[in-house]
């Protein structure tokens, strides 16, 4: 790949990460707007020109920045890994790995409620199985979820920040258990992290060098 290619490359993974960061906090602003209904009209028909705009030219899938080896290489070194970055349907996570835990902070934003005023269980096992899954690319598999087990002991309220640790606790020939955890913060000095939810995923290595 030519010099000038790889860093068209990288400015477009730059500007469309910012741009998705800009359009998750539009769909939040968007979904709990409490502007008069004429002013959402307006801004509606705004939106719509822009929506067509970034249309005029597209691909059939999200962009997306490669676990690819190089990447894993830079977070075994201790980069973390920006996940979901390009997609504003997914909950982005900055990934990191140290001495085989991977771990992410994330604060649950009013997009990702479920039962009044807290996490949705989905949302929760979406961001663990993602967990798991790029700690497992991070021993250089190329993993698929064939099973993911999931509790849930303690609601998560919105607003406030959770942190997010996975392990691997067993490989077998292709196959790789990994268990992880939402916790949320002690209560005080000296006190544990509540276990809020808790899974065990079942990965499968399929062929194919890690992407
Ligand atoms: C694409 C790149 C990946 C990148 C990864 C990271 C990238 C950066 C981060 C991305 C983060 C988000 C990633 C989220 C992770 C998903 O959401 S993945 C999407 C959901 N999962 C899927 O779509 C998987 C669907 N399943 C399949 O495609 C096929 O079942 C598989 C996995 C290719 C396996 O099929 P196969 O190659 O024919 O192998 P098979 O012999 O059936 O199974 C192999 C072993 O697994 C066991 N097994 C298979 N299925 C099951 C099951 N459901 N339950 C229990 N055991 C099972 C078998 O019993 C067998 O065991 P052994 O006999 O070896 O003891």
């Amino acid at each position: 790949m030519l010099d000038a290619d790889a860093e068209l490359i990288d400015e477009r993974i730059a500007v469309t990460g910012d741009l998705v960061a800009t359009v998750r906090e539009l769909m939040t602003a968007a979904a709990t707007s409490e502007l008069a209904p004429e002013e959402l009209e307006a801004i509606r028909g705004e939106l719509a020109v822009l929506a067509a705009r970034l249309a005029e030219r597209s691909r059939p899938t999200p962009l997306r920045q490669h676990l690819d080896l190089a990447a894993i290489d830079r977070v075994r070194a201790g980069a973390s890994w920006p996940l979901w970055r390009h997609n504003p349907l997914a909950i982005p996570l900055d990934v990191r790995v140290h001495d085989g835990v991977a771990s992410a902070d994330l604060v649950p934003g009013p997009l990702y409620e479920g039962p009044p005023g807290s996490m949705h269980g989905g949302l929760s096992a979406a961001v663990l199985d993602s967990l798991l899954a790029v700690l497992a690319q991070v021993q250089r598999r190329r993993v698929v979820t064939v099973g993911l087990q999931v509790s849930y002991r303690a609601a998560i309220p919105l607003g406030a920040p959770v942190r997010l640790v996975g392990r691997i606790v067993g490989t077998e020939g292709r196959k790789t258990t990994a268990v992880g955890e939402i916790l949320l913060p002690a209560s005080g000095p000296g006190q544990p992290e509540t276990v809020a939810v808790s899974a065990e995923a079942l990965l499968v290595e399929i062929p194919g060098a890690p992407d």
